[in-house]
């Protein structure tokens, strides 16, 4: 199969969608893996080790994506990249859609296949495909947020550990999942006081035994939000309905209740959000200000720190990737109902409930289109 790796457009985005590791696994299953030349550079890969690997160089970027039968991205396509994609291609990347409507419907029009990393499932619940980059953006969450609060940054000014005599800050962790516990992990070995919030009990019991009490865990209610709003120096959204865009769990009016200078770090705007008052931030300019209370929102965290993420993203996006190069999407999806639940959008088609029910579309089942 001919498999286009193209360099990405958005802002300060350093990763790239394979490693030469990666490529070279492909090109002993005998496929073709173009590289846009120079994609690698900003992980830290030459392209001269590409090339070592068995992959070829391509300058041309619009013959890059019109000799693919599979793309390979990090990010959600930007708007001149959907200009390139067409039907019959494959688009293998995350999308996040369900916060995007009119990259939904561009994606339709291309008449492409649109497979999204962040909804694969795994046999044990997870999203074996977000996971790794929840993990980076768990832990830069807490970096992010105490530089937020230093007061240059319009932060109230309070250091993370506090100093003897002086009392730690306190830190708020809404939603308690992959990104949640690699943040509280590292708000708590930075000497914070820390709560994690979610709704699952099965989830605060797993947190309350693995951290053997260093971290309250709290039952997620509005209640326990509105103690945290006023309680705490560093809120951290890591909210996740998976496919769907987020809830809103503070509003702006609630900022009111919060000290002048707290920060609120939404870990979950790639989903739109779970704040009101969240906007999506690049890293050229991460965090602004509402009422008082320093927002820092980035939709793509770990592009910051590419060299790290771009490898444990290849790691676990390769063997689904060498099943979409050896069997097809449509097989490679049919013999696997996780992958499977992974399609978004194929000819012009909603194949991912959440995103269909947040714009009014017609869902289509993938299993429909996998017999
Ligand atoms: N901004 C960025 O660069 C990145 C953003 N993300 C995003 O971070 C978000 C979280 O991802 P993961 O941790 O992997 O998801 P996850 O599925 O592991 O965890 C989400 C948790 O939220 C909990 N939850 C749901 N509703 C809740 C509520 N009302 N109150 C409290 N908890 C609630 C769930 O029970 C679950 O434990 C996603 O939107 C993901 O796309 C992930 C990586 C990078
Ligand atoms: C998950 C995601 O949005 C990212 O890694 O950029
Ligand atoms: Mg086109």
């Amino acid at each position: 199969m001919q498999i286009a790796v193209p360099k990405e457009i958005k802002n300060h985005e350093y990763r790239v969608s394979l490693t030469p590791t990666g490529a070279r696994e492909l090109v002993s299953h005998g496929h073709v893996v173009t590289l846009q030349a120079g994609a690698g550079e900003g992980a830290g890969f030459a392209d001269a080790t590409f090339e070592a690997a068995g992959a070829r160089l391509e300058t041309d970027v619009a013959r890059l994506w019109d000799d693919a039968e599979l793309i390979l991205k990090v990010k959600e396509p930007q708007a001149e990249e959907v200009a390139r994609l067409n039907a019959g291609q494959t688009l293998f990347t995350y999308l996040h859609l369900a916060a995007e409507e009119s990259l939904t419907r561009a994606l339709m029009e291309s008449g492409a296949t649109c497979i999204a990393y962040e909804t694969v499932t795994d046999r044990q619940g997870g999203l074996p495909l977000l996971a790794p980059m929840s993990t980076v953006a768990g832990r830069m969450a807490i970096q992010a947020g105490a530089h937020s609060l230093e007061k240059a940054q319009g932060g109230s000014g309070v250091l993370l550990p506090g100093v003897p005599g002086v009392a730690p800050a306190r830190v708020a962790v809404i939603g308690g999942g992959v990104v949640g516990e690699n943040a509280a992990r590292m708000a708590l070995g930075l000497g914070a006081e820390v709560r994690v919030l979610d709704t699952s009990i099965p989830r605060l019991e797993t947190l309350d035994d693995r951290y053997q009490g260093r971290m309250k865990t709290v039952f997620s209610t509005a209640d326990a939000i509105d103690e945290a709003v006023r309680e705490c120096d560093l809120i951290v959204g890591a909210v996740l309905i998976p496919g769907a865009a987020a809830p809103k769990l503070i509003t702006r009016e609630m900022l009111a209740e919060m000290k002048p200078g707290s920060v609120l770090v939404d870990v979950a705007i790639d989903q739109g959000g779970c704040f009101e008052t969240s906007r999506a931030t690049t890293h050229t300019d991460p965090s602004y200000i509402v009422d008082g209370i320093v927002h820092y929102c980035v939709a793509n965290m770990p592009g910051a720190v590419a060299r790290t993420s771009t490898q444990a993203l290849t790691n676990a996006t390769l063997p689904f990737v060498i099943a979409l190069a050896d069997k097809g999407w449509q097989q490679a999806l049919a013999d696997d109902t996780h992958f499977a639940a992974g399609l978004n959008v194929h000819a012009g088609q909603v194949t991912y409930q959440a995103v269909a029910e947040a714009f009014g579309l017609e869902y289509v089942a993938p299993d429909k289109l996998l017999d």
